[in-house]
């Protein structure tokens, strides 16, 4: 498969690595203005964008237009989220974007969701999140925790939505913390007089996000449509 790297900076090398040992081709590697690169002479397959806030939805839509399908995992644009759901559709194009690729946190995702439910109706417990990341990290919250959160306020009514720090009572504070080198710890804590609930994953690397993006790009290869983590994992994933 031909592959466009859209952003080689920590992911995109760590993607170019996997890919090549997969039997991929690395075709273009994009670093600035996606206007500045034509992107109708490599011959692209996919398109994989882990570059930053300010550019992903220009580089995503302008794939889109040039009938390329796009795995993105860049985080902190997704304001624009719904515009380039639309674009892909009306370019009959191809998308998977997660907040957080690897097969752990996918793991994680489906045990928050499972859990939030079980806690639902037990009003004693009070439920937050933090993050930590490296210290070079752009956004704050990090896309998996604001997709943490989402996931508890789908199984919650009483809770209405997310803070940074300080959170009002009916919504989940989020504490995002920045220490050197660290890839990505995420924890969700349920706590009350009694006891606390902790689940925690811990990324030791970026092999693990790098992997889940090359493995989501083989499967939209030749697709077109929306796709989701949940659809690459089905297979793997036994309730
Ligand atoms: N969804 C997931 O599983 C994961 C998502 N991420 C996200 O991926 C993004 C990238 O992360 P890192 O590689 O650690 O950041 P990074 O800062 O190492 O790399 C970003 C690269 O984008 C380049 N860039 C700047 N303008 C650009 C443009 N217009 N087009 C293309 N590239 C451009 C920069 O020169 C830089 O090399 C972040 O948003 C991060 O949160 C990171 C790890 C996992
Ligand atoms: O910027 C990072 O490094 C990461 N970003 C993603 C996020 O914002 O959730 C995923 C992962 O935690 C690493």
């Amino acid at each position: 498969m031909n592959i466009a790297l859209l952003g080689y900076g920590r992911m995109g090398k760590t993607i170019e690595d996997i890919a090549e040992k997969r039997g991929h081709k690395i075709v273009l590697k994009v670093s600035d203005d996606i206007e500045n690169h034509d992107l109708s002479e490599s011959n692209i397959d996919v398109a994989i964008d882990f570059s930053i806030p300010n550019a992903a939805f220009k580089n995503i839509t302008t794939c889109f237009k040039n009938n390329i399908p796009v795995v993105s995992g860049t985080t902190g644009w997704l304001d624009d989220y719904e515009k380039a759901r639309k674009i892909c559709k009306d370019e009959n194009s191809a998308f998977i974007y997660a907040s957080n690729f690897s097969l752990g946190v996918n793991v994680f995702f489906e045990l928050n969701q499972k859990l939030a439910g079980m806690m639902q109706g037990l009003e004693d417990y009070s439920v937050e999140i933090e993050e930590i990341h490296h210290i070079q990290k752009l956004d704050s919250p990090s896309g998996t925790a604001i997709t943490l959160a989402q996931q508890i306020l789908q199984e919650n009514s009483k809770l209405k939505g997310w803070q940074l720090e300080d959170a009002d009572e009916d919504e989940i504070p989020i504490h995002a913390k920045r220490e050197e080198n660290v890839p990505g710890t995420h924890t969700v804590t349920y706590d009350s007089s009694i006891d606390k609930i902790e689940i925690t994953h811990t990324a030791k690397s970026r092999q693990g996000f790098a992997l889940g993006a090359v493995v989501a790009a083989e499967y939209l290869k030749g697709k077109s449509g929306i796709f989701t983590m949940k659809d690459v994992l089905s297979d793997l994933f036994q309730n």
